[in-house]
């Protein structure tokens, strides 16, 4: 019998580590012949996800350009995609999340008739431009896609509000919580992991979104000064976009206290999560990941998708203006009954086995076909 051909696409760096583990897993069953096509969206930081998992793409649509527009990107997506499509002739495309990957790749595969498993599906803001583009490339992507991977139980909600059939949603848990145990149990041999100051407590910060560019970045510099002043210790690995790395390292590159970096490897940034007193971010699978560790995290934006980690606690979203970010951090320092509540581990995202629950669904499909 002709093997069930399965092709998984993907472009960014969050995409790669939460198909790693599930590509992975398909490549061990027998019965599907899968295939993984990169569209190198993200490039640098895509590749030191590869190497870390060990993949190897089997298509790769390199489409990153310096200084890419949303526009640009999704015109060089779709007809790179479409070669793929009619070259290896896929049962079913899987995408992951809110990337213009995503959505490129759902919407070429609608033009070939080829139906599409969206991982993550069901988050909303119902914010047309908080995120952006994300809230908008999810919803596409659930109009464009056939079967939906709802990571929690309320983004199952979501897609039945807005009418998708029941029999085609099924709850399995973020596989990011299944990379976060891979690489737990996986730790790359002979990786220098960073040094830290023991004596200060450690903030962990990233900054990347499209709302935050300009005076968002801005404002989380001057309070990361002030903090650095006080005697925090602060990691901030920088996104490479220039829209994000030129103001941060114009404002705090030779500051005490604060250490740049490039965008680190996935082993190591999940160390300094578990080390870090508290987490300052704007990123969508951080607060998955911290839910996860039990590290309380501030989430720097107006708008969040992942409302069941701010509804446990564990992610309090703080207005991005220099004086609500120092005096969140404060009070959490100096409350640590308040910090103990936050820093509760929770299996919120998932217990690991997301992707096997992804597997089975997709047999389930073939042999119902
Ligand atoms: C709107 C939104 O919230 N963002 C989306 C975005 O990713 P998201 O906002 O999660 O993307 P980020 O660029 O923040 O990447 C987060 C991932 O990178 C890792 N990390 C971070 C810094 C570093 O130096 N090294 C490193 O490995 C983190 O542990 C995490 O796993 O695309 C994801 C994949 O489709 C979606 O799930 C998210 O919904």
């Amino acid at each position: 019998m002709a093997k069930f051909k399965i092709l998984t696409v993907f472009g960014t760096r969050p995409e790669a580590i939460k198909l790693a583990p599930l590509v992975k897993l398909l490549a061990e069953q027998v019965e599907f012949d899968s295939r993984i096509c990169v569209t190198g969206q993200h490039r640098d930081m895509l590749d030191q996800v590869l190497s870390l998992f060990d993949l190897q793409p089997d298509f790769d649509l390199d489409v990153m350009q310096a200084e890419q527009d949303l526009t640009d990107l999704t015109a060089r997506i779709l007809p790179k995609v479409r070669c793929v499509l009619t070259e290896f002739r896929p049962d079913l495309v899987l995408v992951q999340g809110d990337t213009t990957t995503a959505f490129a790749t759902s919407l070429a595969c609608y033009y070939q008739q080829i139906p599409v498993g969206h991982i993550e599906a069901g988050l909303r803001t119902y914010q047309p431009y908080s995120p952006f583009p994300e809230e908008t490339n999810r919803r596409l992507t659930s109009v464009l896609a056939r079967w939906h991977f709802a990571p929690t139980p309320q983004a199952k909600q979501h897609l039945l509000a807005e009418n998708y059939p029941e029999q085609h949603i099924v709850v399995t848990g973020n596989t990011v919580i299944d990379a976060l145990h891979w690489i737990q149990k996986n730790p790359p041999k002979n990786t220098a992991l960073f040094s830290l100051e023991p004596h200060k407590k450690m903030l962990l910060v990233t900054m990347h979104r499209r709302e935050n560019w300009g005076k968002g970045i801005e404002q989380l510099c001057h309070s990361l000064m002030a903090l650095a002043q006080q005697g925090w210790q602060i990691i901030f690995p920088v996104h490479p976009n220039p829209q994000v790395r030129e103001p941060v390292y114009q404002l705090l590159q030779h500051q005490a206290n604060i250490r740049l970096t490039d965008p680190l490897p996935y082993v190591d940034f999940v160390q300094l999560m578990q080390q870090a007193f508290l987490i300052l971010t704007d990123s969508g699978g951080i607060q998955e990941e911290a839910t996860a560790l039990g590290k309380p995290v501030l989430l720097l934006r107006d708008q969040t998708e992942r409302t069941e980690a701010e509804n446990s606690g564990i992610v309090q979203r703080v207005k991005v203006e220099h004086s609500a970010i120092v005096n969140a951090v404060d009070a959490l320092a100096k409350n640590p009954i308040k910090y103990q509540q936050m820093a509760q581990a929770s299996t919120l995202y998932g217990d690991g086995k997301a992707c096997e629950r992804i597997v089975q669904f997709i047999k389930q499909i073939v042999k119902n076909d």
